[in-house]
């Protein structure tokens, strides 16, 4: 299948509280590269793909000394206070006129699910890679007990890459911040525009290294991926 051109945005100017090591999680190594890296390489292996802007904070040493710094394809740019301001930070240096934001802490995409999810971004209100919940779901009572089960039929995990239209996606996402939203995701500030991003079922092994015991299981997932990977 042939794509018009994308520009890719990397939020990755995140300190990784939760990871809780001195190097931020992007620039530990995995398999040889940093997370940053494997991220980057995936993205920029697909023909579709023209640019990857990458967001970075003001105060990040490491970036500037990794190789694909040089790429042309690769530009830098400003890191803001949550995710949401550094992707739109970001957007500014986009010029496609679709655009697909790509976690940088999450290395393990296959192409086959880019694939899909480029397909699916022909639809006018955006498109997400998800995967759908698999335990049974229960609602706390907010002190430490179930106040009920919740019907899973309906329920996936958001994962990223998310595709937009650029300009669609910079006014959702401004519009979401000056008015005070907590926007996690794309496709968030996309919903309070009242736009229906499309989910696309992608593989539940495109983790987001968030915790510790996350950076050995993507290590896993790599390898993995390697023995299967087309
Ligand atoms: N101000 C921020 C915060 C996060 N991110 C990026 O957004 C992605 C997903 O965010 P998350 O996993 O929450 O990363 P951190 O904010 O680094 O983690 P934590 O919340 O544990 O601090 C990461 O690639 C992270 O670098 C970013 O570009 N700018
Ligand atoms: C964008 C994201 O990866 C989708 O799951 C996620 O929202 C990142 O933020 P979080 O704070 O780790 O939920």
């Amino acid at each position: 299948m042939t794509f018009s051109t994308f520009t890719a945005v990397v939020p990755a100017a995140g300190v990784g509280k939760r990871m809780g090591s001195t190097v931020p999680k992007q620039y530990l190594t995995l398999a040889g590269k940093t997370v940053l890296e494997h991220t980057l390489e995936r993205l920029l292996a697909h023909d579709a793909i023209a640019q990857v802007v990458v967001a970075v904070s003001p105060e990040d040493a490491w970036f500037d000394a990794l190789p694909l710094a040089a790429d042309p394809r690769v530009l830098r740019a400003t890191g803001g206070q949550e995710r949401a301001d550094s992707v739109l930070n970001a957007l500014d240096l986009v010029t496609s006129e679709r655009v697909l934001v790509h976690d940088a802490a999450r290395p393990c995409l296959t192409m086959k699910d880019l694939d899909a999810l480029l397909a699916a971004s022909v639809h006018p209100q955006g498109a997400i890679l998800a995967c759908r919940v698999r335990d049974t779901m229960k609602r706390g009572d907010g002190k430490g007990a179930i106040r009920e089960s919740v019907s899973r039929d309906e329920l996936w995990h958001a994962l990223t890459p998310q595709c937009f239209a650029t300009r669609t996606l910079r006014q959702a996402l401004s519009t979401a911040l000056s008015a005070g939203h907590t926007v996690t995701d794309e496709a968030s500030a996309m919903e309070l525009a009242g736009f229906y991003p499309v989910l696309v079922e992608g593989r539940s092994d495109n983790i987001k290294i968030t915790r510790p015991e996350d950076l050995a299981l993507a290590g896993f997932f790599l390898q993995q991926l390697k023995e299967s990977f087309t």
